[in-house]
């Protein structure tokens, strides 16, 4: 059994979700944050690769008070838990991502430093799955043991590209905001080796949001390899 599995993506209307320093840019508009909040809020858990943290020191916590207290009141916490795929643990200890804000999950692979280990697991639960790379059906299957039935992933474009090659994304939000940012090596949407097959994807909504459009799709054979 696995999570429902939601990516939300925001990217350049040439399909870059950043430039190629990396720098995190604000490619979605006031409107579109404002729907990726209350898309955190409904989440039980949101999910992004250490590429990610890297590049932008992510807090992925719910920015509206609002959205915060009705969750206390469903009976939840605060916050989504915050998944983090790291399989070398490669993440910094300051990261914005290990505070007390919200509960850590950091996913890594038997490549894990055991020492580095014992010391994030002062601010994050720890889980080990995969030899070399974190093995993302399992993670998935522990996901939902703990309770997570909805699984937001933000990003990055390689850990997007692996969850579409195991077959483990259910729908895709793309946000195209009104920005072109180019660069061979800027990050897209879905990075790293190609699928054997394109994934296919139904069209199950678009609309214009800000300056930008909001597309959202369903995934419609999920086994490619
Ligand atoms: N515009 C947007 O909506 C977003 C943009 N970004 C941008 O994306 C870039 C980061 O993306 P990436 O470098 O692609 O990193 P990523 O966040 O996809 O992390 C990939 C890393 O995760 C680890 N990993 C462990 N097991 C894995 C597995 N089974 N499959 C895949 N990865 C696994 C590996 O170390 C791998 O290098 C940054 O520039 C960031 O700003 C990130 C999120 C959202
Ligand atoms: N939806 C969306 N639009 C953009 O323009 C973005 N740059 C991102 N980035 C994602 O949001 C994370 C930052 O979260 P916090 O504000 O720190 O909670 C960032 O790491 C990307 O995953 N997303």
């Amino acid at each position: 059994m696995k999570p429902f599995v939601f990516v939300n993506v925001a990217a350049s209307v040439d399909g870059k979700i950043s430039n190629e320093r990396r720098v995190q840019l604000r490619i979605s508009s006031k409107e579109d944050m404002e729907r990726v909040d209350k898309l955190r809020a409904e989440s039980d858990a949101i999910m992004v690769g250490i590429g990610t943290v890297l590049a932008d020191n992510p807090k992925l916590t719910v920015k509206s008070d609002e959205l915060r207290k009705k969750r206390v009141l469903e009976g939840k916490p605060e916050n989504p838990l915050r998944v983090v795929v790291d399989s070398k643990a490669r993440i910094p200890e300051d990261a914005l991502i290990l505070n007390d804000e919200a509960e850590t999950l950091l996913a890594v692979s038997k490549k894990a430093d055991l020492e580095k280990l014992k010391k994030l697991q002062e601010k994050a639960m720890i889980f080990v799955a995969g030899e070399e790379r974190v093995d993302l059906s399992e993670l998935m299957e522990f996901l939902y043991h703990i309770g997570v039935r909805k699984l937001m992933v933000e990003g990055g474009g390689e850990l997007i590209a692996s969850l579409f090659r195991e077959g483990l994304v259910d729908e895709i939000y793309v946000y195209y905001g009104n920005v072109i940012i180019a660069g061979k090596n800027s990050p897209t949407i879905a990075d790293g080796k190609s699928l054997d097959e394109p994934a296919e994807l139904e069209l199950l909504e678009f609309k214009k949001l800000g300056g930008g459009i909001l597309t959202r799709w369903r995934v419609k054979r999920k086994r490619f390899n």
